[in-house]
């Protein structure tokens, strides 16, 4: 007879130190069979089909050893083994303990509803309590029924609907069978409808669709934790950021505060550039005025000598000759002192009377015709930029000339728009490249030069443009490159595609220009360049 702890298969009884009377559970339906039986079962697949009902439980890693172990019978046999043995078990806590998990589903007994049935018997159909199924099994041939606990009832198998006395086995696979039930029996299978049709196992088909469900039920549950996690910092942002909550008002009130903060200071700086440049500007006007003033004084005092001048000298005209002659020394005297008199003759930017201005990044009033600023030409030795710089200067020079290295450097100012351009041309000798970073210090462009000709050493170049560049003192200034000696040999096009990929290549924002300082092409073009890269630096226009 079965064990009332044994597997309702082999009829043995469960054991927590046999390892092949573990209690496994059959995942998949949730009927528990022992691990011996279990491996006859499954023999070498990966699933299990359950002996009571069928159903396919996945065997995880293939592995029988993988299967859930019935803990809940495991320490049930362990608690009844700490308290002797089943037969020292007093009754109530013997049934308490056996049938609480049939109790659970509290299912009606068949023979009185007022109580709950925790057993099935197999042959009689019917869901009963421990007492009624004793009662009602208590003849001889009654006793034989088969009765399992309710927990382990089978699950009712799902008949055909076209041969209502066959179980459903298989489930259709074809395409054309989509829009009809695919579920088959097998009458279905090998004379009805679905013959000859590609078809697979209800259990398998089963098995799949929960692993398709578990697989899907396990994202749902990752992307509701992100959607909530997401919502919940939505809520506590709202909630901050919403003006009736303390919190979220005084946190406004804090921003607010600081931008207002941040503004006033701007506008007080701003009417401090806007007094300055006014007073600048009225200093200016004042001085103009003092200056054309004293200046219309001693023009006026001029005026009027020479006005007395050439009224006695009028009269001296008409007197007679030996008075004439008398005064002769006078006269004279008189109209070479009023003649020598200075008249200053304004010109005509002393008469103009649009003041001319503009202002620097820093906001500050810059009155006059000219911007100042300092351009550094730096270059290798022999690249070109003496001569373009006389080139600038409309110094001629002639096509070939001795090169004539710069020792140190020459200053030139060049007056072009309105910008004052000192123009430091620094020799580029080996042992004068240390000293570069004394000039380009305050520049406020580079004009590099590279000869164009000069093949072999367009590595050398880029190497020493690389070098000043990288010093931060020159972090924000505008840099020109300038390729002389431009045009020539077509053998050059290669080199001067490498040049150009190298130049590409440079870590920091430049300009290129070509020109050619013996033949005068691309020089016109510098100026505009510099005082372009100028302007957007300081935020003026070239006029
Ligand atoms: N053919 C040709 N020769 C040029 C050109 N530019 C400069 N040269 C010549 O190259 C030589 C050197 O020119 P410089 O202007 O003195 O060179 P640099 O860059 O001032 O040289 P350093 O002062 O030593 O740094 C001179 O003989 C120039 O005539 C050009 O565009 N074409
Ligand atoms: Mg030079």
């Amino acid at each position: 007879m079965t064990s009332e702890y044994g597997c309702n298969v082999c009829n043995e009884e469960y054991s927590v130190q046999d390892p092949l009377k573990c209690p496994r559970v059959l995942t998949g339906c949730g009927h528990t069979i022992c691990h011996s039986c279990a491996m006859i079962i499954a023999g070498r697949n990966i699933s299990i089909f359950c002996p009571f009902d069928r159903t396919s439980t996945n065997l995880p890693g293939g592995d029988l050893n993988n299967l859930k172990k019935n803990f809940a019978l495991l320490e049930l046999l362990e608690k009844i083994a700490d308290t002797g043995g089943i037969s020292e078990i007093g009754e109530g806590v013997q049934k308490h303990d056996r049938y609480a998990k049939d109790r659970l589903l509290n299912v009606k007994c068949d023979e009185d509803s007022e109580h709950v049935a925790v057993f099935y018997c197999t042959v009689c159909d019917s869901n009963l309590c421990d007492r009624c199924s004793e009662f009602t099994h208590s003849t001889n041939v009654l006793s034989k029924h088969r009765r399992v606990p309710l927990t382990e009832k089978p699950v009712p198998k799902v008949c055909c609907r076209l041969h209502s006395s066959y179980v459903v086995e298989f489930v259709c696979k074809e395409v054309s069978c989509d829009n009809e039930s695919p579920l088959m029996c097998l009458m279905c299978r090998d004379y009805g409808r679905h013959k000859g049709h590609c078809h697979v196992l209800i259990e398998k088909e089963v098995d799949d669709l929960r692993e398709k469900l578990r697989e899907h039920l396990g994202e749902l549950t990752r992307q509701s934790e992100i959607v909530e996690r997401s919502l919940n910092s939505i809520n506590s942002t709202i909630h901050e950021l919403t003006p009736e909550t303390d919190d979220g008002s005084l946190e406004e009130t804090k921003q607010e505060a600081s931008i207002r903060n941040h503004f006033y200071r701007l506008h007080s700086t701003l009417d401090q550039d806007e007094i300055h440049a006014l007073e600048t500007l009225d200093r200016y006007a004042r001085n103009r005025l003092e200056s054309l003033q004293a200046q219309k004084d001693r023009l006026e005092a001029v005026s009027t000598k020479i006005g007395s001048t050439c009224i006695t000298l009028q009269k001296a005209l008409v007197l007679e000759k030996d008075n004439i002659l008398d005064r002769k020394d006078d006269l004279l005297a008189l109209a070479e002192s009023t003649n020598a008199e200075p008249t200053e003759v304004p010109d005509r930017s002393q008469l103009r009377t649009r003041i001319a201005f503009s202002f620097s990044n820093d906001r500050k009033l810059h009155i006059g015709d000219f911007i100042e600023a300092r351009v550094v030409l730096l270059g290798l030795d022999g690249s070109g930029k003496t001569s373009i710089v006389r080139r600038l200067k409309k110094v001629r020079i002639d096509a070939v000339m001795a090169p004539h290295p710069t020792s140190g450097f020459n200053i030139e100012t060049i007056h072009y728009k309105n910008y004052r351009l000192n123009v430091w041309d620094v020799g580029g000798l080996p042992k004068l490249r240390n000293l570069w970073k004394h000039y380009y210090s305050n520049a406020q462009a580079i004009f590099y030069v590279i000869d164009g000709h000069a093949v072999e050493r367009f590595n050398e170049a880029i190497k020493e443009l690389n070098k000043v560049m990288s010093d931060p003192l020159l972090i924000s200034c505008p840099v020109i490159v300038a390729i002389n000696r431009k045009g020539g040999a077509s053998s050059l096009n290669g080199h001067m595609d490498v040049l150009m990929s190298q130049l590409e290549a440079l870590p920091f924002q430049h300009e290129l220009h070509f020109c050619d300082a013996a033949q005068g092409s691309g020089i016109d073009q510098i100026l505009d360049q510099i005082t372009v890269c100028l302007s957007r630096l300081n935020g003026t226009c070239p006029v």
